[in-house]
Formats: structure tokens, C-alpha cells, sequence
């Protein structure tokens, strides 16, 4: 058995370990780093970056389809499913060199490719290295949770650590779980050429602010994606061609292929938490605000941290805990700021309180203003007119925005530095935004704001009236 010793010990080399490594190591920590399967975690092999690459493919395809109003003929838009994967498995060998392990052990990182486990509360074992670390953090991620269904594990069935490289194109793919993995996949698949049902045993994109999610779910429902809610599968047999998905209430879907997105499953299992002193909560590990777990010398980040699962989170849980590691200063995670987007078409983003939530939270101060696409002057020319942005405002400063359209992902990152400084309404609106670009939406918003303050106001016209009568 070999024996080392470290300041630093990463283990899971994910979004948020990666991010770590990166930002110790080039600090001049000593630092070691655990990986028992592929560099890049879910993110860069079954996450984000194939999803993406997937969705790509479906807008060029919807695109050929639907040219003519731009004055171009339409085209067929057919798909070949296995070169678009050769397409996705592309995307990741692009991105991969950027998370490998030359490049981490270019930064004097000492990566080593085993799975790691908790041997005492500062000693991990991996393989036949035992590792003593002064501080220890655990991103090991998460893992798609697979329901134990009646007749599931006996169906084949898909998830995302294998639909990205499923080569046979389905015919009809049944998803169970309409939440981003599944709209987003619904939609990539539809326009890809295969009939898509999605099976969801409450109600869709239950996460987003309804009116926006409803604008996302009837655009899927208008390019042909059967949507079923309160349809929860409660069995499941058949083979591939000949899926069968009965629901608690009755209902019967047929189809070919059969994807499984019904959320995740923390990756605890192989770290024997116990050892270490490490309690675990039902999904994922017990943290504070400053993502210490229940042993002091052990953090936790990312998706196995148990809150919002997504890779800007991971990275900005990094962050945190390098302010706490690398300089002892303490420092906490905080959630209102955390924007996330889902990447259909439209797309839908979310910063801070939906509407209803901050109605509970704000009462009757909240504002809601609301600005529509279709009077964004290059929403019209881009034919990209579906969508609106809404802004909830108290005491002229925003705590919540829901946006759906397009590039409403891009869109987002304005109000969530916004969110993040407490900046005013005045503030977006004082901003000078080139004509003409869909980001006119936020200042548009926030000019919505005022309009009833300024238009609609007899104080403002008498003293307009009155400046006026005495100009020269
Ligand atoms: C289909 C899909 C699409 C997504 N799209 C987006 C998106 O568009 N935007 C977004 O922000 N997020 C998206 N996400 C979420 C995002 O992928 C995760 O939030 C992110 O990868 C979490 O990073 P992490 O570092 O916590 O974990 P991971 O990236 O999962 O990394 C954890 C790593 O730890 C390793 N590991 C586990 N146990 C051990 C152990 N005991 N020892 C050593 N290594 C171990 C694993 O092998 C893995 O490599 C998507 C997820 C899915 C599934
Ligand atoms: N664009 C993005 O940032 C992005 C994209 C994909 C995934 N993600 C991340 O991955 C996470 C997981 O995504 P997800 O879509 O798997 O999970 P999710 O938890 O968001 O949605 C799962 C859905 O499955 C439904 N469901 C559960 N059991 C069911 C059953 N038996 N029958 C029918 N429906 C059932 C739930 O009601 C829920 O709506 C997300 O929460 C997000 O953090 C992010």
C-alpha cells in the first residue's frame, strides 16, 4: 500500500472538483485528485455538453424545415441519428483536453484514476494509495436515479449516461419525466425526426414559473411532442420497438425506445461517509453555508452537496470553498443569486423568486412588470417573436425574473448580476443597450417599470406643464 500525505484531497474530477484542483494547485497547494471513471464528470460525457451538441443538431434540422419565411426554400431537414452522435461524441473531444489529466498534472496536480473511500475521518483510500489530507472535499456528483418501477429493470431502457450514445435512431421515444433532461431531449428528438411522448407523473418544467413554462410546453406540443401530466409509470415491460408504459391511472403509452429522466441520485455510496464521521441527509451530505459537512476538515459541492444540481453551481461552490481553504476566510454559499436556464426553443432562464414566490415572500409590494418579444425590433427580423420577460419588483429593485424566448439563457446573466449586487431597476434602465439586439428585452422591462411612474403620473405632467411655462 502506498502512503502520501497532502494539503489538498479532491475527490470526483466533475465540474466543482475540477474547479477546485484548477484554482489550489495554480495557487501553490499541494494537491491530489481522485477519478474512478471518465475526467469531466456528468457535465462534459452525459450532462450539459452532449445534451447541447444534441439540441444543435435539432435546431439546424428545425431550421432547414422552417427557412422559407427568411425567403430561403425549405429544405428537408433530414437527420442521420448515428452522425449526429459522431456530431455529439465531436463536441466532447473538443472540450475534453480542457478537463484531462495532462492538463491538471500541468498544473502539478497528482491525479490519480481510482474511485476513493473513507478509511478514517482524514485518510481516503483509492485503490492502493492511502491518502492523509489536511482538508478533504467530496464532489462526487450525481447519477441518474432509476425508480425501482414495477418491470423497469427487466425493460431495456435509456438514461443519460447512455442515450448520447445510442446509435439506432428511435422511432417513437418514450421519456418518463418531464423535467429539463426530458423537455430538452423531447424536443432534440422530435426534430431529429422521431415521434417523442413524454410521460410525467406531475406537471412538466414544475420547477420554472408557470406562464413561461406553459410558453415552452405548448411549443413542444405545436412541433408534435405528446405531453402527458399527472401520468406517473407504474409499469413498465416490452423490449426495443415494443415499449409498453402503464400509468398509475391507467393510461397506456406505446413506443420504441424508452428514456428514463425522472431526476437524480446523489454519489455516496462508494465513500463510506461513515467512517469519517460524515452524515449523509436524504439527498446528498449534510453541509453548512460554508459547505462544511459534519467533519470539519471535510467539504462537500456540487450536485452531491444537495441543492441546486447544475455545473455553474459545482463552479461556484468551488469558489466558496477555495476562499475557505486557500486563505481561511470564511465564506458562504448563497442560493437567491443562482440563475439556471433550460435550453429548448424557446428558451426558459429563472433568477431569483418566480411570481408566486415572491408574492408569498413580498406580499403586496411586488410589482410584476412584464415586456413581450413581439416589440423587440430584432426579435421580429430574427422571426423569434414567442416570449416574454418578467420582472417582480420590490422597492425598485428586482428579486425575481422569469424569462422565456429566445436566447433567454443569454438573457439571464444581465439580471443575475443584478440579483447578486442589489441593483436597482433605474440602474438596468440607465443602460445604454445597442440597437437593435434581443438584450433590449431588460432595458425594455425595466423601462416598463417607470413608464407608469412617468406616463401616468398628474404630479410629473403639472411639473413638465410648469418647467415648461417658465423655459425662455
Ligand atoms: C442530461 C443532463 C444535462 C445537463 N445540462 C446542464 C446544463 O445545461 N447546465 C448546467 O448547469 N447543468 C446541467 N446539468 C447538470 C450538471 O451536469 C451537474 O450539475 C454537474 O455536472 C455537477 O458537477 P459535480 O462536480 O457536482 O459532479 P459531476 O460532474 O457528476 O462529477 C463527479 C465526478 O466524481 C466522480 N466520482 C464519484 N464518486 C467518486 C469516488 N468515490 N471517487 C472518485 N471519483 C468519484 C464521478 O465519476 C464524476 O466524474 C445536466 C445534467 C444532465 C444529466
Ligand atoms: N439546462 C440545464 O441546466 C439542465 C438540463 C438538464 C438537467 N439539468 C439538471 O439535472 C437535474 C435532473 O433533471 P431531471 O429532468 O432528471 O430531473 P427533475 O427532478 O427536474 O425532473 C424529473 C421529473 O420526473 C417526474 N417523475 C418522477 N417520477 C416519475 C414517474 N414515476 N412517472 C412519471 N414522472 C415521474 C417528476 O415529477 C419530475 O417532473 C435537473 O434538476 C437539473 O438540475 C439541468
Amino acid at each position: 500500500m502506498n502512503r502520501i500525505k497532502t494539503d489538498l484531497l479532491i475527490i470526483g474530477a466533475g465540474s466543482g472538483g475540477l474547479s477546485v484542483a484548477a484554482g489550489a494547485a495554480q495557487m501553490g497547494a499541494d494537491v491530489v485528485l481522485l477519478e474512478g471513471h471518465k475526467m469531466g464528470g456528468d457535465c462534459l460525457n452525459y450532462g450539459c455538453v452532449p445534451s447541447k451538441a444534441l439540441i444543435a443538431t435539432g435546431k439546424v434540422a428545425y431550421g432547414q424545415r422552417h427557412s422559407e419565411q427568411f425567403g430561403v426554400a425549405n429544405g428537408t431537414g433530414d437527420v442521420d441519428y448515428a452522425a449526429a452522435k459522431d456530431h455529439v461524441a465531436d463536441v466532447i473531444a473538443q472540450i475534453a483536453p480542457v478537463d484531462s489529466q495532462e492538463r491538471f498534472e500541468g498544473f502539478g496536480v497528482n491525479v490519480i484514476r481510482e474511485f476513493g473511500r473513507f478509511i478514517s475521518k482524514d485518510e481516503v483510500q483509492a485503490g492502493d494509495t492511502i491518502i492523509k489530507a489536511r482538508r478533504i472535499v467530496i464532489a462526487t456528483g450525481s447519477s441518474p436515479l432509476v425508480p425501482p418501477i414495477p418491470g423497469l429493470d427487466k425493460t431495456p431502457h435509456e438514461t443519460n449516461e447512455t442515450l448520447f450514445e445510442l446509435r439506432e435512431k428511435p422511432d417513437h421515444l418514450l421519456i418518463i419525466g418531464g423535467g429539463p433532461i426530458g423537455m430538452e431531449m423531447a424536443q432534440a428528438h422530435i426534430r431529429m425526426g422521431c415521434q417523442v411522448t413524454v410521460i410525467e407523473g406531475s406537471k412538466a418544467l414544475a420547477k420554472d414559473d408557470p406562464e413561461t413554462a406553459a410558453i415552452v410546453l405548448q411549443s413542444l406540443k405545436d412541433e408534435g411532442v405528446e405531453i402527458a401530466e399527472g401520468a406517473e409509470a407504474a409499469e413498465i415491460n416490452g423490449d426495443v420497438g415494443a415499449i409498453k408504459v402503464k400509468t398509475k391511472d391507467g393510461r397506456l403509452f406505446k413506443g420504441s425506445h424508452l428514456l428514463v429522466a425522472v431526476g437524480r441520485k446523489t454519489n455516496t455510496d462508494k465513500l463510506d461517509l461513515e467512517k469519517a464521521g460524515i452524515e449523509p441527509t436524504k439527498n446528498g451530505i449534510k453541509v453548512d453555508a460554508s459547505l462544511r459537512t459534519t467533519n470539519r476538515k471535510v467539504y462537500a459541492i456540487g450536485d452531491v452537496a444537495g441543492g441546486m444540481q447544475f455545473t455553474h453551481v459545482a463552479g461556484y461552490h468551488a469558489g466558496v470553498v477555495i476562499r475557505s481553504l486557500m486563505f481561511a476566510i470564511p465564506s458562504k454559499a448563497k442560493a437567491a443569486h443562482i440563475p439556471w436556464a433550460t435550453y429548448t426553443d424557446p428558451e426558459l432562464s429563472q433568477v431569483g423568486l418566480t411570481e408566486a414566490q415572491a408574492k408569498d415572500e413580498h406580499g403586496d409590494r411586488v410589482e410584476v412588470v412584464r415586456f413581450h418579444y413581439n416589440h423587440n425590433d430584432r426579435a421580429i427580423a430574427e422571426r423569434k417573436t414567442k416570449g416574454l420577460i418578467k420582472v417582480m419588483v420590490v422597492k425598485g429593485r428586482p428579486v425575481g425574473v422569469s424569462i422565456v424566448g429566445y436566447q433567454a439563457g443569454e438573457l439571464i446573466n444581465l439580471w443575475a448580476l443584478a440579483l447578486a449586487n442589489n441593483m436597482k431597476m433605474s440602474q438596468i434602465a440607465g443602460m445604454v443597450a445597442p440597437y437593435p439586439t434581443i438584450g433590449e428585452v431588460n432595458k425594455r422591462a425595466a423601462g416598463a417599470y417607470f413608464s407608469p411612474r412617468l406616463f401616468e403620473s398628474d404630479l410629473v405632467k403639472t411639473v413638465v406643464r410648469l418647467v415648461q411655462r417658465f423655459i425662455p
